[in-house]
């Protein structure tokens, strides 16, 4: 693709040297010697330039069955067509509204926030590398769902810095609301790499590009409830210590903030991190327990359910999906310009963190039991020791500062929104005759 180009320009060209030096008049062997030799010199370098660019290349060397290799394939985009698209995508259409590039529009709360966006007029472009970690087709559903209301995703990368640059010179965003991620606690231990390139070289990626934009958007950016990791102080605060994380994936999520102080700091960009707790509802990720609950209850399949320590309840504050949409937008609205411009920081710009939780945790075994009512069908339970992956035994959100400062107030119990959830799900997968990935 264009960064790939942008490397074979680099090397240096070198004919018309070769010309310059050679007379016509003179053809003594001296002097074909040494052009012989300059050409295989040359042509040395050459075979040297290309062989160094393949073996640093990104997609030219995987790592055979490097799972996180899934998403650096080609994907097509430019043209005038294609700009086009993009141009009308992102075109705001009401008075005050703001200009979003999504990435991970395509995800479950991508999706989700694109849509209300969307609604209330603000021009959204989506980005989405559409990988395989969970099954890619619920991906094309939702994209298909935008795409009706008028939200184009272009297929791509955060770790494209060519496509990330087209893209801002395409369109002034004034906003990203950065989305796309490595999610998942468990799956850090299979594929470790997946969460180094999504979270933290992808946010680089991204965060070097808005640097260098003019004018420079303002992020929001999920973060995650992990990063309080094995805190026992209950509920999490913003204050309390958050440098302990219990999975690479807090941990690269934990990155995440320090890396946002850091381009704050040195760039002037306006950034604001979202601790997500446990978001669940329709069109949710089929790798989260409420999600392969429901699929295995229906099956006839017995369900995991972890306890901890001395039969220890295990409990997370789960956030109904519409609650974390009104805060993420409450986050968008409030947000203050990024004060750099062409890299260059101008003045302190805002650093935010807010807690996105529900306040009230529920147990893992109480969750079943919602999903035993609402499915009319009895869980076989298989209650086992909470594993040492990653998991921790319970979060809890304190949400003063988001309810201050963003007007934050969920308002949605796990018993409703588990309703709404169960509703979606007997409907797009036929009444669980269709396969759930
Ligand atoms: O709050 C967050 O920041 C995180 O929330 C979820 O992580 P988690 O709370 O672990 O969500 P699930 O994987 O759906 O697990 C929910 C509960 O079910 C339990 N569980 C999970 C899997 C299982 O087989 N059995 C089981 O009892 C877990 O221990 C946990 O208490 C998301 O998967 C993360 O991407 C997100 O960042």
């Amino acid at each position: 693709m264009s960064k790939q180009m942008s490397h074979l320009d680099d090397i240096p060209s070198t004919p018309g040297k070769f010309k310059m030096e050679k007379s016509p008049f003179v053809h003594n062997r001296l002097r074909w010697h040494s052009s012989l030799a300059k050409l295989t010199f040359w042509s040395f370098i050459f075979l040297g330039l290309i062989l160094i660019f393949f073996f640093r290349s990104p997609s030219s060397n995987p790592l055979p069955q490097d799972p996180s290799r899934r998403s650096l394939r080609t994907y097509n985009w430019g043209g005038p067509a294609w700009e086009k698209r993009v141009r009308s995508s992102a075109c705001v259409r009401s008075h005050n509204g703001i200009s979003v590039l999504v990435t991970g529009a395509a995800g479950f709360v991508g999706t989700h926030v694109s849509a209300a966006l969307k609604r209330r007029g603000d021009g959204v472009l989506g980005l989405d590398n559409f990988n395989d970690y969970y099954d890619p087709s619920l991906k094309r559903a939702r994209q298909a769902l935008l795409e009706r209301s008028g939200v184009f995703i272009v297929e791509g990368d955060i770790n494209d810095s060519a496509l990330l640059r087209k893209l801002f010179e395409v369109v002034a965003f004034t906003h990203v609301m950065h989305l796309a991620a490595q999610a998942g606690v468990r799956y850090a231990m299979e594929n470790p790499g997946s969460y180094v390139h999504s979270n933290i070289a992808g946010l680089v990626s991204l965060l070097e590009v808005c640097k260098s934009a003019n004018p420079q958007p303002a992020i929001v950016w999920a973060s995650s409830s992990s990063v309080y990791g094995l805190n026992t102080k209950v509920p999490f605060s913003e204050k309390d210590r958050t440098d302990q994380p219990a999975s690479l994936y807090a941990a690269t999520k934990k990155a995440g903030e320090e890396i946002a102080h850091t381009y704050n700091h040195i760039y002037g960009l306006s950034l604001t991190g979202l601790r997500f707790f446990t978001v669940y509802g329709p069109w949710g990720r089929p790798d989260m327990a409420y999600f392969f609950f429901t699929r295995d209850i229906l099956k006839g399949k017995s369900i995991p359910i972890f306890e901890a320590a001395n039969h220890g309840t295990v409990a997370r504050d789960f956030t109904y999906i519409d609650d974390v949409v009104k805060g993420c937008l409450a986050a968008l609205d409030t947000a203050e310009k990024s004060t750099g411009s062409g890299g260059k920081k101008k003045g302190p710009a805002q650093l935010r963190v807010y807690n996105l939780g529900n306040t009230s945790p529920v147990p893992v075994s109480d969750l079943v039991s919602i999903l035993e009512r609402l499915l009319k069908v009895n869980a076989k339970r298989d209650i086992m020791k909470l594993p040492r992956n990653g998991d921790v035994q319970f979060t809890h959100a304190n949400i003063s500062l988001a309810q201050r400062e963003l007007g934050y107030k969920p308002s949605t119990d796990l018993q409703t929104g588990l309703k709404k959830f169960v509703r979606w799900y007997l409907g797009y997968y036929n009444g669980g005759k269709k396969a759930a990935g």
